[in-house]
């Protein structure tokens, strides 16, 4: 672990003293509508994706997501039971969600994950996520998931930090062929100006 790396490890999931209330952006989705996938080939909510999560989310009230998400049987860690990087991801997913109601663009920076009960195939996971406050581009966040309906035991729970980025973190960093693909695609244009605030 390097210097910088040290520096940030035990604290870096406590906001800061200067951090403050996350605020719903007033263009955000209204409470229970579906936010549809941010990006078709993505592996958390993509249709394109065909042992994809396909995790749906709904905007909740505040700053706050909701969303469920099916575990098949490609989602398999030991047998009969889910991977638990695959209930990592839909935590990240979830969490990412919440970039719909900041219209920010943010990508995961760090993301803790606690394990709390082993979840079998065929299970729905009902998620639910929370920004808890921003400090600058800083982005901290909380989720869980919960088993047998969305008030049923907690199965995983996750804490996050964010990072917002500008769209050319995406242009600049993904493999040309697919950003060539997304670019031209108006419906994938429009997606993105959908989280940003000065489209
Ligand atoms: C037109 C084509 C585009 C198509 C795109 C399609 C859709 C786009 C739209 C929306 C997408 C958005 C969300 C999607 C929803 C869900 C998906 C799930 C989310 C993910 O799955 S996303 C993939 C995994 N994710 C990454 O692939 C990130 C890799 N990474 C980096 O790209 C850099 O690392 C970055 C940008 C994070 C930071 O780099 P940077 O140079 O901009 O900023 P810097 O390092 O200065 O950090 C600034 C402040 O954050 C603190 N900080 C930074 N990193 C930290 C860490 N890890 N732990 C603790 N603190 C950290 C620093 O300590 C400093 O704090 P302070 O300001 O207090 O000093």
């Amino acid at each position: 672990m390097n210097s910088r790396e040290a520096e940030r490890a035990p604290s870096a999931l406590t906001p800061p003293p200067d951090a403050i209330p996350p605020v719903r952006h007033p263009e955000a989705p209204a409470p229970g509508e579906l936010l549809g996938a941010h990006y078709d080939h993505c592996f958390g909510c993509g249709g394109g994706q065909p042992h994809g999560l396909h995790l749906q989310a709904r905007a909740g009230d505040g700053v706050s997501i909701t969303a469920e998400f099916t575990v098949q049987s490609a989602h398999q860690g030991a047998p009969g039971l889910a991977h638990g990087g695959v209930l990592a991801t839909a935590l990240d997913e979830t969490l990412g969600s919440l970039n719909w109601l900041l219209r920010t663009i943010a990508v995961t920076g760090r993301l803790e994950t606690d394990f709390v009960r082993p979840v079998p195939v065929g299970t729905v996971l009902h998620l639910q996520a929370e920004v808890t406050a921003v400090a600058g581009r800083k982005i901290y966040s909380t989720a869980v998931g919960r088993t047998g309906g969305p008030d049923g035991p907690v199965a995983v729970r996750a804490q996050a930090l964010f990072i917002e980025v500008m769209v050319d973190h995406f242009i600049d960093n993904g493999r040309p062929d697919e950003i060539k693909a997304a670019m031209a695609d108006p419906d994938q244009i429009r997606r993105v100006r959908a989280f940003e605030v000065n489209p």
